[in-house]
């Protein structure tokens, strides 16, 4: 099976509020909510792929020292099998938009399971609520 490395990062923000971001419709999983982020390229780093992707997808900039491992997802999807290592992040520079037309969401973590999520995701929840 083979082994697809995404990196992802929960943003926190004053209030203690995690971002979700919800997955376009044309996409796998479409209307699911996630942690931004995304697949890892080749000669990249998880660290460099996250302040990419962050970049790309919602117009914010952070620094790798800003970006704390938290805990990952491994997860048998039925093509690949997910490893995502799930960084925490509470400074950047910017403000969150979906650049690429996807809702967002600031979600208090007792809330999170009222978020519909891939199930690669369901552990990270309990981890987040116990460490936020
Ligand atoms: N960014 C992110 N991806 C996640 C999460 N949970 C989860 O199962 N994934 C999966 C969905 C995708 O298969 C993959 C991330 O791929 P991607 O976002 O870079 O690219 P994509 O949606 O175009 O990928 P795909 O359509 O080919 O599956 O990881 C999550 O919380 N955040």
């Amino acid at each position: 099976m083979k082994i697809v490395l995404v990196a992802a990062v929960a943003l926190i923000d004053a209030d203690g509020r995690v971002l979700l971001a919800q997955r376009p419709e044309g996409k796998s999983m479409a209307g699911l909510w996630e942690f931004p982020g995304g697949k890892v390229e080749a000669d990249e780093t998880p660290e460099a792929a996250l302040i990419r992707e962050l970049h790309e997808e919602l117009g914010i900039d952070t620094q790798e020292s800003c970006l704390a491992p938290l805990t990952f997802a491994s997860h048998a999807y039925e093509s690949f099998h997910l490893l995502m290592p799930l960084y925490a992040c509470r400074r950047w520079q910017g403000t969150a938009h979906g650049r690429e037309n996807q809702a967002l969401e600031w979600v208090r973590p007792n809330r999170l399971r009222e978020y519909p999520m891939p199930p690669a995701d369901l552990p990270l929840i309990p981890v987040l609520r116990d460490w936020l």
